[in-house]
């Protein structure tokens, strides 16, 4: 364990009765002053994981370190962790302050203290002025601040957000997510946010875990994770994407729709099946003369900011592009596209390779390392 790791999980496993397990074989390790995400869909397993660093429970097999202390019995009050949970959980008969100072006052702190420490935190979360303010006569925004506030009074060494934002409006969902980013920068406590909102993860976070089935299925920074995705779950997942099969030829030459194109990607078999990932944005609309790709449009959409327009090849596959110019439907266009478009994945891995290829990573103990290559 290296001096900037904060939590490890080992080969973790949660299982809740005979069901299989909700978390299968996990390991990774976080570090310290970090914004973390957990991403994937309803039921991956998020919230198990933060439950599981909380001390809410514990895991079926593995172990999980803190600090470099094996903590899989700790109970939850002995750890440095603090959660912001997705209603807030606030106390409506007390007024913010009393909120805030709710666990100091458990912990017995001094008068003093405590005022000095709830204030402090309140003007943290831009809300000096608010201690005497009713619960109820707070806006969504302002409860979210307040919920905040408790959760860094007491200066934790972690804080774990389980979908903090999803109860607010749009605009003010975008505003908080500045905020908390730079709140956990002044901070520089470690913050481990669970969200299925991909735009969310991709905007905020330092590192980002997307997690399907149980599984970490790829880590990294949010441009690792978008221009270089694993694997198809994680490539869809993650933005939008055009998706077909291929074959890498050699290194840096790979076939798909009959052709073979330049491609920034090595280390595959002569002649391996492959899929090819090409992001709408990254195609642009052109003759077909002058195109890589031959398609005829089927269909458009406005977005606002780009038109979204739905292509097919002559072999039936999908492509979609996002364009600034408008196409016409049922005209023949040519799609063109950088080098550094392709992205080229490996077919899908069985389960036994997945896993293989997770234990070497995890024995390493490097989070860094779920990427392949
Ligand atoms: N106490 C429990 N008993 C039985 N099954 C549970 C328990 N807690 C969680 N599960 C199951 O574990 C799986 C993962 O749940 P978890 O809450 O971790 O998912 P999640 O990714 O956070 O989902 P969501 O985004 O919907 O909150 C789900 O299938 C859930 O039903």
């Amino acid at each position: 364990m290296n001096v900037a790791s904060i939590i490890q999980f080992k080969n973790v496993t949660k299982r809740f009765g005979n069901n299989p397990p909700v978390l299968d074989n996990v390991s990774f390790t976080l570090e310290r002053g970090k914004f973390y995400t957990l991403l994937g869909p309803s039921g991956c397993g998020k919230t198990t994981i933060l439950r599981l660093i909380a001390g809410f429970t514990e895991p079926s097999e593995g172990e999980i370190w803190f600090n470099g202390q094996k903590i899989n019995h700790l109970p939850a009050n002995k750890r440095q962790v603090n959660t912001v949970f997705q209603d807030y959980a606030l106390f409506p008969h007390l007024n913010v302050f009393e909120n805030v100072a709710f666990g100091l006052r458990i912990k017995k702190v001094k008068k003093t203290e405590i005022e000095a420490k709830v204030k402090q935190a309140l003007s943290f979360v831009n809300l000096d002025g608010y201690e005497y303010r009713e619960i109820r006569e707070m806006s969504g925004g302002q409860r979210q601040r307040v919920a905040i506030a408790r959760a860094i009074v007491n200066k934790p060494e972690m804080i774990l957000l389980d979908e903090p934002l999803s109860a607010l409006d749009l605009k003010l969902r975008t505003e908080m997510q500045y905020e908390l980013r730079e709140l956990q920068r002044r901070l520089g406590i470690t913050f481990v946010f669970v969200t299925h909102d991909q735009e969310e993860a991709l905007a905020m976070s330092d590192e980002i875990f997307v997690i399907n089935n149980g599984k970490i299925q790829q880590s990294g920074t949010p441009t690792d994770i978008y221009d270089e995705p694993i694997n198809r779950f994680v490539a869809d997942f993650i933005g939008e994407s055009n998706i077909v099969e291929g074959k890498m030829v050699e290194d840096y030459l790979v076939e798909f729709v009959g052709k073979k194109f330049e491609c920034d990607d090595k280390g595959f078999n002569a002649n391996e099946p492959v899929e090819i990932v090409i992001r709408p944005e990254d195609l642009e609309i052109t003759t077909p003369e002058l195109g890589r790709l031959q398609v005829r449009v089927d269909s458009q959409l406005f977005r606002g900011v780009h038109y979204e327009i739905c292509c097919y090849d002559k072999d039936d596959n999908e492509w979609l592009v996002h364009s600034t110019k408008k196409a016409k439907v049922g005209k023949e266009i040519g799609l063109s596209f950088d080098r550094e478009a392709i992205h080229v994945m490996r077919l899908g891995e069985t389960e036994e390779e997945f896993d293989r290829r997770l234990e070497t990573y995890a024995d390493k103990g490097d989070s860094a390392q779920w990427k392949v290559n």
